[in-house]
């Protein structure tokens, strides 16, 4: 069994109520760090079975399994890295490569190319009763793919160099990460969405 969970969060002002899936506590803690002012979390246990195809559809996927196993309106995430040399590659797929190879092995995947530029890509989904097909907030961070530097706590952190900074995501302050990261630009999107609408 695969731990999931479920985080509750309520946007005060308008009454949302939005519950986000995941199986990755670190996920969760940046979710907590960059939406904690606003939004009360909480969480529980589900199962989420694996998808395959481009990283939209995955997402898209994820949102209705998980709104289908839930009964009622929920946010998913999906996270891809991806590498320019490689149009896109490992992206979606990147949990099995770190899984198979590390982020020495991932990272050693671009030796023989000379363009070592990626970009890390977080897919934000909401599906609720109200919709027909989930809402989806893309938020991309680029950078460049380094030998792993920093601690290794976080899946490919170690090696995601942003474009503008010296550190990885690894070796930066989590508050440096969480103000230009993939996760925070697709947050954003999605607060943004539910504040005007
Ligand atoms: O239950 P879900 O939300 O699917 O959690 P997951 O860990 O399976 O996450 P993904 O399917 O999105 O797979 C993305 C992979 O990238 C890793 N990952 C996700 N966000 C990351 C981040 O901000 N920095 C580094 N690695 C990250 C994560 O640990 C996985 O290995
Ligand atoms: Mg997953």
């Amino acid at each position: 069994m695969r731990k999931v969970i479920y985080l509750y969060t309520k946007l005060a002002p308008k009454k949302h109520t939005i519950i986000l899936c995941t199986g990755n506590k670190n996920k969760l803690k940046e979710f907590i760090q960059i939406m904690g002012d606003q939004f009360h979390i909480d969480s529980e246990p589900v199962d989420l079975p694996e998808l395959q195809g481009p990283p939209l559809q995955i997402a898209k996927e994820k949102a209705l399994l998980a709104y289908e196993k839930m009964g009622k309106a929920c946010v998913t995430e999906d996270t891809s890295l991806c590498f320019n040399a490689l149009n896109g590659m490992p992206g979606p797929y990147v949990k099995w490569f770190l899984d198979a190879a590390g982020p020495e092995g991932l990272s050693k995947m671009l030796d023989g190319f000379e363009d070592k530029t990626g970009y890390a890509q977080c897919i934000l989904s909401y599906m609720g009763p109200e919709l027909k097909e989930p809402l989806q907030f893309v938020g991309q961070t680029q950078g460049v793919i380094v030998r792993p530097r920093g601690p290794r706590n976080f899946g490919w952190d170690p090696i995601f160099q942003p474009d503008g900074y010296t550190d990885t995501y690894a070796e930066m302050d989590k508050d440096v990460k969480n103000k230009i990261s993939h996760r925070l630009k697709a947050i954003q999107k999605f607060i943004d969405h539910f504040l005007v609408n």
